[in-house]
C-alpha cells in the first residue's frame, strides 16, 4: 500500500532523514521507534506532505504522492493525527468531528458522523456539545483519532497517540488501533516511545537513529538486546 523509498528530508539547509525506506501493507501496524530528536515526526510530516523531500519517493497505492499537498493526500485516504493532538479547542466535539468529513473523497449529502466512531470511543458521544478545550488529555486524544477516522482513511499516521495519557486510555487506544487494522484493513504507522507497548501492538518495526533506519523486523520476534543500543539514551 505505502512504499517509501530512499527518502531524504529536513528543514531549510538541515537534512534530517537520510535514505529512509519503509513499507506498510494493508491492515498492518508498523511501529517507528527511536530516541528523542531522531526524525520520527519529520518522517510523519514528510509522509503527509507537510515537508517536501529533497530526494526519494512516497508511493501510495502504486502512485507517487510526492507532489501532492496534505489535503490532497487526505482525500486519497491518508489520515494523520499529529503529536500533541491538535484539536480545535473552541469548537465542540461534534464540530471537530464534522471537520473530519472534509477528508472524504465524496462528501455525503448530509453531514453525519459515522456511528462506528462512537462505538470505538463512546465517551465522545456523551460529550458531543462540549468544547474540545474542556476535554481531558485522554479525551482530546480520542477526539483527534476519531476525527481522522471520520475521513475513512486507508492509512493512518499516528504520532505518539499514547503520550501523557493514563493507562486505561492507553489500553483503549491500543485496542482501537488493532481493531481498525484487523477489521477495516487500515494500514497504520505508529510513532511510539514505549518500546514494549509499540512492539505489543505492531506487526513490524523500524528504528530510526540520526535520521536513518538502523534496524527493522517482525515485532513478535525481536532481539531486544540488539535493538537496545539504538533506544537507550
Ligand atoms: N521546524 C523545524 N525546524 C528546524 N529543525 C527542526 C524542526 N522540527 C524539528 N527539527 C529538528 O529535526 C530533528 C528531528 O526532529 P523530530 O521532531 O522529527 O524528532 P522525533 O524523533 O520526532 O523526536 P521526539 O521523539 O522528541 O518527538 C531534531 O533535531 C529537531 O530539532
Amino acid at each position: 500500500m505505502l512504499n517509501v523509498a530512499n527518502l531524504q528530508a529536513g528543514y531549510d539547509e538541515t537534512t534530517i532523514l537520510r535514505d529512509v525506506s519503509i513499507k506498510v501493507e494493508k491492515g498492518k501496524i508498523i511501529a517507528v521507534l527511536g530516541r528523542n530528536g531522531v526524525g520520527k515526526t519529520t518522517l510523519m510530516k514528510t509522509l503527509m506532505g507537510l515537508l517536501k523531500p529533497s530526494a526519494g519517493d512516497v508511493v501510495w497505492r502504486n502512485h507517487s504522492v510526492k507532489g501532492l499537498r496534505p489535503e490532497q493526500r487526505a482525500k486519497k485516504g491518508i489520515g494523520y493525527v499529529p503529536q500533541g493532538r491538535d484539536i480545535f479547542s473552541t469548537l465542540t466535539v461534534e464540530e471537530n468531528l464534522l471537520l473530519g468529513l472534509e477528508a472524504l473523497q465524496k462528501k455525503p449529502k448530509k453531514d453525519v458522523i459515522p456511528s462506528h466512531v462512537f462505538e470505538l470511543f463512546p465517551v465522545l458521544h456523551e460529550m458531543l456539545q462540549r468544547k474540545g478545550g474542556d476535554l481531558s488529555g485522554g479525551q482530546q486524544q480520542q477526539l483527534a483519532i476519531a476525527r481522522a477516522l471520520v475521513g475513512n482513511p486507508e492509512l493512518l499516521l499516528l504520532d505518539e497517540p499514547m503520550e501523557g495519557i493514563q493507562p486505561s486510555i492507553v489500553q483503549l487506544i491500543e485496542r482501537v488501533i488493532i481493531k481498525i487494522a484487523r477489521e477495516q484493513g487500515v494500514g497504520i504507522v505508529l510513532v511510539e516511545h514505549n518500546v514494549d507497548l509499540a512492539l505489543a501492538c505492531s506487526d513490524f518495526f523500524y528504528i530510526l537513529d540520526h535520521g536513518r533506519i538502523v534496524a527493522q523486523g517482525d515485532s513478535k520476534n525481536v532481539n531486544l538486546e540488539a535493538i537496545q543500543k539504538h533506544l537507550v539514551v
